[in-house]
């Protein structure tokens, strides 16, 4: 895991890097994000689906809905050879917002989450233990990569799920996607 906060005006040099779990939960307190580090538990499968994520990980997810009161859960399970992982990829990659507070729980693989509730952007590469909330309301956009290597337990406190409202902005484009900023930040 790691962390980075860029204004968009200015660009990304000079930047500082987090990787201290407790020093990413404090800056992301800040910005009402709540961010944790849980145990991952075995390693499953890499072509593990939604049902076996979900039933491997049914004793913290229960915890998780009586903790924030979540309605609905589902997974994202993506592997490099997903017939639809351009589709999938590209439906996260425009800034949007959800109208409900929701939880994410990577339990493998990664990806860019780029939180913009504010005037800055908050980039946080999230890995396998990384548990990180989108608050009701927060704009933001998310980069599986090329070749995406995911698994991550979604939780909504609506019954229906997943619901997006895209804000229209051409902001994500302007900001380096996964591979880029592995290459340039690193890990
Ligand atoms: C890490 S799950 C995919 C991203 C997502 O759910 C979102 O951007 O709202």
């Amino acid at each position: 895991m790691s962390l980075l906060t860029v204004s968009p005006e200015t660009g990304f040099e000079p930047f500082e890097k987090i990787t201290d779990p407790e020093e990413i939960a404090a800056r992301l307190d800040r910005i009402g994000v709540l961010f944790e580090r849980w145990e991952a538990g075995e390693p499953l499968p890499a072509d593990a689906g939604p049902e076996a994520i979900l039933a491997a990980y049914a004793d913290p997810v229960e915890r998780l809905k009586r903790r924030y009161g979540f309605k609905s859960a589902d997974v994202i399970a993506v592997t490099p050879d997903h017939p639809d992982r351009e589709a999938l990829r590209a439906k996260f990659l425009s800034e949007h917002t959800h109208s409900d507070f929701e939880v994410r729980f990577f339990v493998g693989g990664r990806g860019l989450f780029y939180l913009h509730p504010d005037d800055k952007v908050h980039i946080v590469l999230c890995e396998a233990g990384d548990l990180i909330s989108v608050p009701a309301g927060a704009r933001h956009w998310f980069d599986m990569g090329a070749r995406p290597e995911l698994k991550c337990i979604r939780l909504f406190t609506t019954p229906e799920g997943w619901q997006a409202d895209y804000t229209g902005s051409d902001i994500a484009a302007r900001f380096p996607r996964l591979e880029d900023w592995l290459a340039k930040v690193g890990a």
